[in-house]
């Protein structure tokens, strides 16, 4: 079987094509960079390795590589694959359409009928409907009429973190031991090779919003104070207790809203934060709060890790205090390396806060929420360190 993975990156390489190769796929990436794609034709293989006291390594093997402006090549492997995969950033969906939708044409054109699924892997709710409608409107009629037969977009929740990597091979990769990928079951077709340590559930809802509201929403709250605390790497972050608290505050808010909402155990939802704060603290990861607080125009849009919690908190009337103060932290990081906070930043500047928390973040003027998050930013903006580390 043979899977076609969008983007050579850090999940790319730490996480999905090393399940995906452990499940006997063939794995073809399809990357940008031309050194890791020469290196990864050569070798086949690359060594991953777990942030565990061992520094356990592996290696994955049965992959090689393309590169995304190789039109032909990356369209014949789409219209012979039984898999596509992507993690390049839920930004980035769009730039991969056009490409997929060519394959999909040379696919059906040449009468393979054989199922394909396309699975995105990527931080955000639905992202495999995202990037099917961002396909769609490449494929003509007749060949949209056979998609909808022949091809699936099951969305999916992926969970496993992968810092910035530093090796002397450019292919090595050090993830964290902790994995967890959920596939929605009923988008399957038949025929659908399965992925060994997929968990692939009836109903995605509650799984993706647990991960993203808990995980993601818990991980960046951690980059994003840590940010005006001055701390590099989440690690540091997390060893300090004023910190730490804020971080499991935030949590447990946004907990208190999912377990209103999909009725989980309160009891097993506090050991998931507490695993999730262990896995933040790991000793032998380095991961620095920049990569983690990246894009916060993204991580502040109206149904991401912040800004949903919070509105879907706030309608069952859970108290946000922490999350509110979160979402302040997050509107001052301006990490001049991060084109998104450096447009943040302007677009505060120009506009005003009120603004920006309307027409950016969704949340109307009249809406409580509005007014704490601008409270909370006023108060953080006047003693950015010491509001942050008491
Ligand atoms: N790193 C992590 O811990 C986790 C990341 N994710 C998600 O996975 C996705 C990827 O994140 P990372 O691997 O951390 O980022 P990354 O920056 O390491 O990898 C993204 C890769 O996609 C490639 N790419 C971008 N546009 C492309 C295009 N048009 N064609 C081909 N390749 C392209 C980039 O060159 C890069 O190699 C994101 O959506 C992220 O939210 C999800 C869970 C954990
Ligand atoms: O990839 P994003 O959405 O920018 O989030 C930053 C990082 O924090 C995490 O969400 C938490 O593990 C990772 O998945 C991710 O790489």
């Amino acid at each position: 079987m043979k899977a076609v993975h969008f983007g050579a990156g850090n999940i790319g390489r730490g996480f999905i094509g090393h399940m995906l190769s452990a499940s006997d796929y063939d794995v073809c990436f399809v990357a940008r960079n031309p050194k890791k794609i020469s290196m990864l034709q050569q070798r086949q293989e690359y060594p991953i390795t777990l942030a565990n006291k061992q520094q356990d390594t592996t290696i994955v093997n049965n992959v090689t590589a393309i590169n995304v402006n190789e039109q032909r090549r990356v369209a014949e492997e789409i219209a012979s694959a039984d898999l596509i995969t992507t993690a390049v950033g839920v930004s980035a969906l769009g730039d991969i359409a056009e490409p997929i939708a060519k394959g999909i044409y040379l696919r059906m054109k040449a009468n393979n009928y054989n199922p394909l699924h396309i699975i995105a892997c990527e931080n955000a709710i639905g992202g495999s409907t995202r990037l099917k409608k961002r396909i769609y409107p490449f494929l003509d009629e007749r060949t949209r009429a056979k998609a909808e037969r022949y091809i699936s977009f099951p969305n999916a929740a992926v969970d496993r973190i992968v810092p910035a990597q530093n090796h002397e091979d450019p292919l090595q990769v050090t993830v964290e031991p902790f994995y967890e990928w959920v596939v929605h079951r009923p988008a399957l077709l038949d025929g659908f090779k399965e992925i060994h340590g997929v968990h692939y559930v009836d109903s995605l809802e509650p799984y993706i919003e647990r991960k993203m509201f808990t995980v993601n929403t818990g991980h960046c709250v951690a980059a994003y104070l840590g940010y005006l605390a001055g701390f590099r790497t989440i690690r540091q972050v997390m060893s300090n207790s004023t910190l730490r608290a804020k971080v499991r505050h935030v949590m447990e808010e946004t907990g208190a809203m999912l377990i209103r909402k999909h009725g989980f155990d309160t009891e097993k939802h506090q050991k998931y934060i507490d695993t999730i704060l262990e896995r933040f603290a790991n000793p032998n990861l380095t991961d620095q709060v920049t990569r983690v607080a990246r894009s916060p125009l993204r991580k502040l849009s109206p149904h991401d890790r912040l800004v949903r919690p919070a509105m879907q908190a706030s309608e069952f009337g859970i108290a946000i205090p922490h999350l509110t103060s979160a979402m302040a932290a997050a509107m001052l990081f301006d990490d001049k390396r991060d084109e998104e906070a450096m447009k943040m930043q302007h677009i505060i500047r120009e506009n005003g806060l009120s603004s920006f928390i309307h027409d950016r973040m969704g949340i109307p003027e009249e809406h409580p929420v509005h007014q704490q998050v601008l409270t909370r930013y006023e108060e953080l903006q006047r003693s950015k360190i010491n509001a942050v580390l008491t």
